[in-house]
């Protein structure tokens, strides 16, 4: 059986070489090709898995290792008789994770609390579902809005504009659409932008295109009281410098990219892969997860919950990192900015997540356990 994949899947080969030969490519250019003689495609989100890329292959199976899919025409594989599998909710702690992470940054950089502000969550599904728990468990007043979910008790669901009058800071996590009943592409255009709240935050770890990029940069060009998170931008790899110039943080599409997220989306479409071909799945995440850079953190009594949070967070992910990394893209022309994107991308160093550090905060407040244990941190008990 030949395997074509993406040659940006961490662990690929200890995932698949047991099914068949293995064939990395750049995901970008995988093209119909390639996958002449292929029976299985492994993708990421960068490679177009359009009816002309697969009609005149063998395949048999094409998976993503991505929580998204609006890259790949499911309709066509169904047509074709190509079985199908995403990795739903593989990078969702990752990316709830990135957004804490933003959040925590820039209330210390304005001088508020995240637990005095009302957030809103579009799209509440694996990803937006984890971030609202979170904040809850924070103490944080958040409401949401999806117009797939039925009513559920201690969850306020509110319509758009609602949410967009209600909240401080708004978190975009629907996917990609330009169909059905509420598609998604454009979802915030500019009479959105221009009826946010005086100071709202708004994050995009959706879809870059949920976002209508060119209204933002001109709301953005006459609204200097909004700040702006962007991990996903419309267009990708081409991102708009001076958009980027003018948002607080951005990123290049890493929001999803701790190790633990790639590697549960490379087990799981191996697992389904396993599946859809009857064999019994041999490898186990277990064993090809390594060990944290970063293993423990121990607090005294004398650290309060904002010091704690902070230092266990930024200690395990410091987004400004990232962000100061993007900003070298401002100095370059657009074909070196395009290939920028995927170098930081393909070579993004090791991020892991809450969960992989523990904490001993056994001699610090109750208040402080509290706050680590809503955040996602490992507090063992002894
Ligand atoms: N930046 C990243 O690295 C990264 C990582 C993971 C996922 N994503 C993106 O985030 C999206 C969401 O991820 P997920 O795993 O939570 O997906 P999901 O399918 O579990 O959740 C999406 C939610 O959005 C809702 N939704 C759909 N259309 C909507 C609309 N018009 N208005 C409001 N809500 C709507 C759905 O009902 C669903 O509950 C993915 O599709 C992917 O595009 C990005
Ligand atoms: O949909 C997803 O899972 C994420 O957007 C994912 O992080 C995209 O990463 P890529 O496939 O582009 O490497």
């Amino acid at each position: 059986m030949k395997i074509v994949a993406d040659e940006n899947i961490p662990l690929v080969r200890e995932c698949f070489a047991g099914l068949g030969e293995v064939i990395t490519l750049p995901g970008r250019s995988i093209c119909a090709d390639d996958l002449a003689d292929a029976d299985v495609l492994v993708s990421r989100s960068v490679t177009k898995v359009s009816r002309e890329l697969v009609q005149n292959s063998r395949l048999k199976f094409v998976g993503t290792c991505t929580a998204g899919f609006d890259h790949v025409d499911v309709e066509a594989l169904n047509e074709l008789g190509i079985g199908f599998s995403s990795a739903p909710g593989c990078n969702a702690r990752s990316v709830v994770e990135y957004v804490l992470c933003a959040l925590d940054i820039l209330a210390e950089r304005d001088g508020y609390r995240i637990t005095g502000r009302t957030v809103g969550i579009v799209g509440k599904g694996q990803v937006g579902g984890r971030l609202f728990r979170a904040l809850q468990a924070l103490g944080v007043n958040v409401i949401a809005n999806d117009p797939f979910l039925e009513p559920e008790a201690g969850v306020e669901l509110v319509g758009l504009n609602e949410l967009i009058e209600r909240c401080d800071v708004i978190g975009l996590h629907t996917p990609l659409t330009t169909t059905g009943s509420h598609p998604t592409h454009h979802l915030l255009g500019e009479s959105q932008l221009l009826a946010l709240k005086h100071g709202t935050v708004l994050i995009n770890a959706g879809r870059g295109a949920v976002v209508d990029n060119r209204a933002l940069l001109s709301v953005l060009k006459s609204r200097d009281d909004l700040s702006v998170v962007l991990d996903v931008w419309e267009h990708e790899p081409d991102v708009d410098p001076e958009l980027l110039e003018l948002v607080d943080i951005g990123t290049p599409h890493i929001a999803g990219y701790s190790l633990d997220g790639k590697i549960t989306g490379t087990v799981m479409v191996y697992q389904a892969l396993c599946r859809f071909l009857g064999l019994p799945a041999r490898v186990s995440q277990r064993d090809l997860t390594p060990l944290p850079p970063l293993m423990k953190l121990d607090f005294t009594g004398t650290v309060d919950a904002d010091q704690a949070t902070s230092v266990a967070m930024r200690a395990t992910y410091d987004i400004r990192r990232d962000d100061a990394l993007m900003r070298r893209l401002l100095k370059m022309e657009p074909e070196a900015r395009r290939l920028a994107f995927d170098f930081m991308r393909k070579n993004y160093s090791e991020r892991r997540e809450f969960s992989t550090l523990k904490i001993d905060a056994r001699r610090s407040e109750q208040a402080v356990q509290e706050r680590l244990a809503a955040l996602g941190f490992h507090l063992p008990d002894e």
